[in-house]
């Protein structure tokens, strides 16, 4: 999927919410377990509730690799049934010396159809490059992530007096473009989004930690949006998990909507 066509589905549906697939069998409703694929059984209805109001999907994999072979296939299904036009990322967070991380990209992009990849940085140029070779294919660096411990190597400063993560937003602007690499930036971070924004103008952002970790999403437009709106915002637990009994799929579609309207407010007053 291009740069452009994400655009095209944030205009379209006035949106730009990326819904968390962190599907926990311990917290997903009493009822689904007698399901065949009780994982499967719950995504289908989150996806078939929020489509029409998100551009992206976010299966986050220890939910599924946690259960083997049987939630590897639920993730399967689940990639399977999001609609084609929808942009996917598998948040995988890998990474790993050449020939690993070749193994790592033919897994998400080959043998399942995933439109991006969460990476990290930490092993530098040859752990990244493989995920870049695959045409139509995005990588998703971890530039500024949401969590506490985001402040014990990324903040750093570095021998030239700037922290870490500027180092990682400039350096694999020379591994990727703004149309295969798209930067991990968390909401928590507030103020420091601008200057991510300021290092990278034309990348989109995939900014987790809005909802249950509590970040700004009026902050993350007022610091992050670019011409192109430039944001995918995703929100897990606040919106899968906002309801446990049988009606969850509803209350779910109700807490994606709330997020819909504002960003569709926000995309008016700053695009
Ligand atoms: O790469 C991510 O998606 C990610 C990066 C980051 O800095 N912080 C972060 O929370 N995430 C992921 O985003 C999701 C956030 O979930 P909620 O806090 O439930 O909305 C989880 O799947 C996290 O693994």
């Amino acid at each position: 999927m291009t740069r452009q066509e994400i655009f095209q589905q944030i205009q379209q549906k006035a949106s730009f919410l990326c819904v968390g697939l962190d599907t926990d069998i311990q917290k997903i409703p009493q009822h689904l377990l007698k399901a065949a694929d009780p994982i499967f059984e719950f995504n289908k209805q989150i996806i078939d509730a929020t489509a029409d109001v998100a551009v992206a999907y976010k299966p986050n994999i220890a939910f599924y690799e946690s259960l083997g072979a049987k939630g590897w296939e639920s993730l399967h299904k689940t990639l399977e049934y999001i609609p084609k036009n929808i942009f996917t990322v598998a948040d995988a967070k890998r990474g790993d010396i050449g020939n690993t991380s070749a193994l790592y990209a033919r897994a998400f992009f080959d043998t399942m159809d995933f439109n991006s990849i969460t990476v990290a940085p930490y092993m530098g140029v040859d752990s990244v490059s493989p995920f870049l070779e695959f045409e139509g294919k995005w990588v998703i660096l971890l530039a500024l992530t949401s969590n506490q411990g985001s402040q014990d190597f990324q903040t750093l400063t570095a021998s030239d007096g700037r922290p870490y993560f500027h180092h990682v937003l400039e350096k694999s602007q020379t591994w990727g473009t703004p149309d295969n690499l798209m930067y991990v930036v968390g909401a928590t971070r507030g103020e420091k989004i601008a200057e991510v924004r300021s290092l990278a103008p034309e990348h989109f952002f995939l900014v987790p930690g809005v909802g249950a970790q509590g970040g700004s999403l009026e902050d993350v437009a007022k610091f992050g949006m670019n011409e192109q709106c430039g944001l995918l915002v995703n929100s897990s637990r606040g919106i899968i998990y906002a309801d446990s009994s049988e009606n969850f799929a509803k209350t779910a579609r109700m807490e994606a909507q709330k997020l819909q309207e504002e960003m569709k407010k926000l995309l008016d007053h700053y695009l």
